[in-house]
């Protein structure tokens, strides 16, 4: 990890730029797979896997017998650490139901919002660098809360073309309806479409590499919702004297061995605690099985020395990270603060691998940036709210003479006379 000292604001943006590949450069893939699904369907579909995951399959479609196959694969310990997990996700996002919000806004006119899920929805599971089974979880379990009624999900086959266990456990757990092998641009591709065996979905949800990201964000142009842009992981750490290094450390390297894109930065007031971590990564690295994807995303991160907590808060709040870990003296000052981050996580004892897993947050969070006009997933991710309104006669006399002169203002006589009509009818 590079040091840097006191950097000026006008270079922010260079020290802190993402390391992502040029979208021009995906855009052009993205666009010509999309093509040929849209024509071909799933002989499209399964060209691409057998181009970019090394596979041939003959169907991609899970069975019942691979499900079946997969709850016995899954050791008991796994089994109950997923139930953990479940149930922590469960009373966070359960509990974010709303109470239907009703108003008279102007005597007889009665206005209220309604929430419905969304009826067809697909989820997309990573499983290129590692098969992330806990992404099952953060998106099958708010889904299912929702109501949604048709719930999709794709991951990338493994070389013997199979999901791991513990994903196909996870889905048939929380409800999931139909599971595909199928990754990257093709899911994205053939969930905008519909082929012979993947629906075609209303809203694509879940987090992946920049070619599923790109591909994702392509989707909207054919009419197809997603949740946001969440991309390659992103961990900040405001950290001084009252961190514990290793700690620090520890966290920092949870996040970079994610992918070599991956990008994590510490900011601190504290040169010590700078030097502290640094020493501390390289000790911890040895230690690691994925040291190489994971030295190469600590490479590209870096450590910021700033003057003092109002400095560090304005950096943060410009980067605006997918995930920020605050442990420092001031933790109140940057709880009350923070504009732009995904996911807060608080002290010494809160690890960013907790709400990757267990705690009950979810995980599927905006990066790049886009926390500062996205959140993350959550129960309203998988609905939408419609308004009603009714108007008695009293309401309509209470509110048409605006409505007419308004309309009138606009040119539109039309609006106008549908006023006006009523109005007349009750004189
Ligand atoms: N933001 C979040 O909420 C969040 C959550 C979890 C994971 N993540 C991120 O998700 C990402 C997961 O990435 P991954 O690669 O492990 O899995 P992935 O499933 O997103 O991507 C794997 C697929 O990419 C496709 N692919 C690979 N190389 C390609 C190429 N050259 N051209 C076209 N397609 C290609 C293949 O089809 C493969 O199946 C990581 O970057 C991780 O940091 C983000
Ligand atoms: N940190 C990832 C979100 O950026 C989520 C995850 C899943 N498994 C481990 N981590
Ligand atoms: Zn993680």
């Amino acid at each position: 990890m590079k040091t840097i000292l006191n950097p000026q604001k006008k270079d922010w943006n260079k020290i802190l730029e993402r390391p992502t590949k040029k979208v021009g450069d995906i855009e052009a893939t993205v666009n010509e797979i999309f093509t040929d699904i849209q024509a071909n369907g799933d002989a499209g579909v399964a060209k691409y896997t057998e181009k970019f995951d090394g596979i041939a399959l003959d169907s991609n479609l899970v069975s019942v017998a691979e499900i079946e196959e997969a709850i016995s694969l899954v050791p008991k310990e796994l089994k109950e650490a997923i139930q953990q997990a479940k149930e922590n996700i469960t009373k966070f996002h359960a509990a974010q139901k709303t109470e239907k919000v009703s108003v008279e806004t102007t005597k007889g006119v009665q206005c209220w919002q309604e929430k419905r899920p969304i009826q067809k929805v697909g989820l997309y599971v990573p499983g290129g660098t590692a098969p992330l089974l806990s992404t099952v979880l953060m998106l099958s379990i708010p889904a299912k809360i929702a109501g949604c009624k048709e719930i999709v999900l794709c991951s990338p086959p493994n070389k013997e073309g199979k999901l791991p266990p513990a994903i196909l456990y996870a889905a048939n757990l929380c409800g999931v309806t139909k599971i595909i092998k199928v990754g990257g641009i093709q899911a994205i591709a053939a969930y905008t479409f519909g082929t012979e065996t993947i629906p075609q979905v209303y809203k694509i949800f879940g987090p992946g590499n920049q070619f599923v990201t790109v591909a994702k964000q392509l989707a909207t142009k054919y009419g197809v919702a997603i949740d946001m842009p969440a991309g390659p992981s992103e961990l900040l750490i405001v950290a001084d004297d009252s961190a514990n290094a290793s700690f620090v450390a520890a966290d920092l390297l949870s996040q970079a061995e994610h992918g070599i894109d991956s990008q994590v930065v510490l900011v601190s007031t504290s040169k010590k605690l700078i030097d502290a971590v640094s020493i501390e990564i390289e000790k911890q690295l040895l230690e690691l099985p994925r040291i190489e994807i994971t030295q190469k995303a600590i490479h590209n991160s870096t450590s910021i020395f700033v003057e003092n907590d109002a400095i560090a808060l304005e950096l943060i709040n410009e980067y605006g990270p997918e995930h920020f870990i605050v442990c420092t003296k001031n933790n109140a000052f940057y709880i009350e603060n923070i504009e732009n981050a995904g996911s807060v996580f608080i002290g010494n004892y809160t690890p960013e691998s907790a709400g990757d897993y267990a705690s009950g947050t979810n995980h599927t969070l905006p990066t790049n940036g886009f926390t500062k006009a996205y959140s993350g997933v959550n129960l309203d991710s998988f609905m939408k709210s419609i308004t009603f309104q009714e108007i008695s006669k009293e309401g309509i006399q209470n509110i048409g003479k605006s409505i007419e002169i308004m309309a009138a203002a606009e040119g539109l006589q039309a609006h106008k006379n549908a006023v006006t009509l009523r109005l007349k009818e009750l004189l």
